[in-house]
């Protein structure tokens, strides 16, 4: 059997990505809990991995850092069930959705796509692969992110509104997914800055753990 999901990086088409889907992050906003998942997409040129910077885009006064985990496709579907969902996903990574908060808090006061805000380069620094068998419990599982060593966000996957298998079979009722392709499924709450010279560092329990650099773009 073929595994081009594994290399996702490079044989993904498409990352898409949940917003405001975990209760704390909805409760701390004093906003009400989404009807149906909220989605925006970033380019997979966004993607970098350990060993690569995150740079902070032209013109970016405030970025702002997201940990959360993402499922991998393994192949090609649509319109499933959520009951199905789970013959579908290949396997799991650890990411991070950065996103440059005033071109987003600009984008949304003008009603203005997301894109830019959230698909620049480096916008999407991710784990490898990890096995779904790793992962049996992905409902509940600690994702945590530290800057300079502080922690920021630190919280199980169970606070999530909408569960991977809702979340996988509602993209697919209006998206084709391909094999490779990767779904963000939200940030927990305490998402906030980072500045050039700091240090990112996140995991998801003690499977996946990951660092970058912030830095200025050059
Ligand atoms: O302000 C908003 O409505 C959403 C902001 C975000 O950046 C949301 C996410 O990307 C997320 O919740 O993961
Ligand atoms: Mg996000």
């Amino acid at each position: 059997m073929s595994e081009n999901y594994r290399n996702f990086k490079e044989n993904g088409k498409k990352i898409i990505a949940v917003c405001r889907n975990y209760k704390g992050l909805v409760a701390a906003q004093g906003i009400q809990n989404p009807e149906k998942p909220i989605l925006f997409m970033k380019p997979t040129s966004a993607y970098i991995s350990e060993g690569q910077d995150i740079k902070i885009p032209l013109g970016c006064k405030l970025l702002y850092h997201e940990v959360e985990l993402g499922v991998v496709i393994s192949k090609r579907c649509s319109n499933i069930s959520p009951s199905d969902a789970s013959d579908y996903i290949g396997g799991f990574l650890l990411a991070l959705d950065m996103t440059a908060k005033d071109f987003h808090i600009e984008a949304k006061e003008k009603s203005r796509p997301w894109f830019l805000c959230k698909g620049f380069d480096t916008s999407c620094p991710a784990s490898g692969f990890i096995d779904k068998e790793k992962l049996s419990n992905y409902s509940d599982t600690r994702l945590w992110l530290k800057v300079d060593g502080v922690t920021k966000q630190n919280c199980s996957t169970s606070d999530m509104i909408f569960s991977v298998p809702e979340i996988i079979s509602y993209v697919s009722k209006y998206f084709t997914l391909e094999v490779g392709d990767v779904i963000l499924t939200g940030t927990p709450a305490g998402s906030g800055p980072v500045h050039a010279g700091q240090t990112i560092e996140c995991g998801l329990a003690d499977i996946a753990a990951m660092k970058f650099a912030v830095v200025e773009l050059n």
